[in-house]
């Protein structure tokens, strides 16, 4: 169960400026059911996980035993809403050297992922790896004409040619792309890849519960049922207009109530490592979603207790134009104690025998406190553990607020034009034809 606690927003909001905001709700709320919105075309999410569930998973999961039995590794290729739900919700469920296991401690193979950059030595870094393992290909692309992934998948398409030649390639790749349309659809068509379909309705940065996160991470032995059991559940949950009923839609109205205060950066914190992709995947949808017509909360996110020793200080005393949202996971999946050591002069007697959860928590409510006490407004929400169930509340959460937080914004929270301008100037640069000057 998700659980919203406004503590530290006392003082920078009053309770009013919250149930203000309802009857602008009752009336975006209407109109997201009713798929009235800007970008209605894009609202495929808001049921998705129920949909899914209703359908069936076997296919996917067929793929997924194959990859799982045959591969060492998977390789999965893709950029923005077509890497990061996948990466965050890996990085959320496994441990965190989930590729340094042995591969009976894994159940699955290593998973590695390409097309995210240009850059040549993290791609030579990459391919050294994966030498003399059995490697298996995810490439994913809504366009199906994206750079990174286009070269990427270049890249690792030749080495496997190399490795096991033309027609053993064809059998290792898997496609998640568009329906009937781009470049990637054609040469899975005419290449006879395996392919999965991105739906048309569900934009990128909306896809993580489409077979675009579902199948590297059933494939890496993450319980893709739980994950969209809990988000089948959160579309209940957070699916009432009431803001005494639906945390989603409190939080997206706190925010817009923060940010025409002037708090117009919103930094995501967490305490776990494990949420550094989550809280990556969290930054491109309300980035893309808000921050167009000269408008938008810009997200940024920290890892504390890391942070705390390097942006600590800003956030503490810098400019203030910050609030803080924490996400906090109560119960870890392991625990471990501070160890009795008398002769050690580090002062940390006081703590033997308590648990690094307990101290970890500690250090949470410490940093809340003393960021409200510096004009920090903050923002906590407390999920119960690393489970898939809860991932996939969670993302169904940030989905359901992202989309009601850019509608009271007065933009539309489903595309991204912005995005296409660096593009073009690249493919001016690159000589691209079609695109010269
Ligand atoms: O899945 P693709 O079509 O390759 O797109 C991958 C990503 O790149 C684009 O430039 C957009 O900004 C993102 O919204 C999108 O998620």
């Amino acid at each position: 169960m998700l659980k919203l606690d406004l503590t530290y927003t006392n003082g920078f909001l009053g309770e009013e400026e919250i149930s203000n905001a309802q009857s602008a709700v009752n009336a975006l709320h209407d109109d997201l059911q009713q798929k009235r919105t800007p970008g209605a075309d894009f609202l495929g999410w808001l049921d998705l996980a129920s949909r899914t569930l209703q359908e069936g998973v076997a296919d996917i999961l067929e793929t997924a035993k194959e990859i799982r039995e045959k591969a060492d590794a998977l390789v999965v290729v893709g950029i923005g809403g077509s890497y990061l739900g996948a990466r965050a919700a890996y990085e959320w469920v496994k441990p965190e050297y989930y590729n340094q296991l042995s591969k009976e401690q894994r159940g699955g193979p290593e998973i590695y992922f390409l097309g995210n950059h240009i850059s040549a030595d993290a791609v030579s870094d990459l391919l050294t790896v994966l030498k003399g393992k059995q490697v298996y290909v995810n490439v994913i692309s809504k366009s199906g004409t994206t750079t990174e992934p286009a070269i990427g998948f270049r890249l690792i398409r030749q080495w496997l040619i190399e490795q096991y030649g033309e027609q053993e390639t064809k059998r290792r790749i898997v496609a998640t792309t568009d329906a009937s349309k781009g470049a990637l659809r054609k040469l899975a068509t005419d290449e006879g890849y395996k392919t999965y379909v991105i739906p048309d309705d569900v934009g990128g940065r909306y896809s993580v519960l489409t077979p675009v996160g579902l199948l590297p991470l059933a494939a890496i032995g993450v319980d893709i049922e739980k994950l969209l059991q809990g988000a089948a559940d959160a579309e209940k949950e957070f699916g009432s207009a009431s803001l005494s009923e639906n945390a989603a839609y409190k939080y997206a109205v706190l925010r817009n109530a923060l940010y025409r205060k002037g708090y117009v950066t919103e930094i995501f914190a967490h305490f776990e490592p494990a949420l550094h992709y989550f809280a990556e995947w969290w930054k491109q949808l309300y980035g893309e979603s808000e921050g167009k017509d000269q408008k938008g909360v810009f997200p940024a996110s920290v890892g504390y207790t890391t942070d705390l020793h390097s942006m600590g200080q800003f956030v503490q005393e810098g400019y203030r134009n910050l609030f803080e949202t924490f996400v906090h996971i109560e119960n870890g999946t392991h625990n471990v104690d501070v160890p009795s050591a008398q002769n050690m002069e580090d002062g940390l007697e006081y703590l033997a025998g308590k648990s690094l959860v307990w101290v970890n928590d500690k250090a949470r409510l410490a940093t809340q406190s003393a960021h409200a006490e510096g004009g920090v407004p903050n923002v906590l929400i407390q999920v119960p553990d690393r489970s898939e169930y809860t991932l996939g509340q969670l993302f169904y959460f940030f989905e359901r607020a992202c989309a009601m937080s850019g509608l009271l914004m007065g933009v539309n929270p489903f595309n991204q034009p912005g995005v296409e301008n660096y593009k073009t100037k690249m493919f001016q640069l690159l000589g691209k034809p079609g695109y010269q000057k």
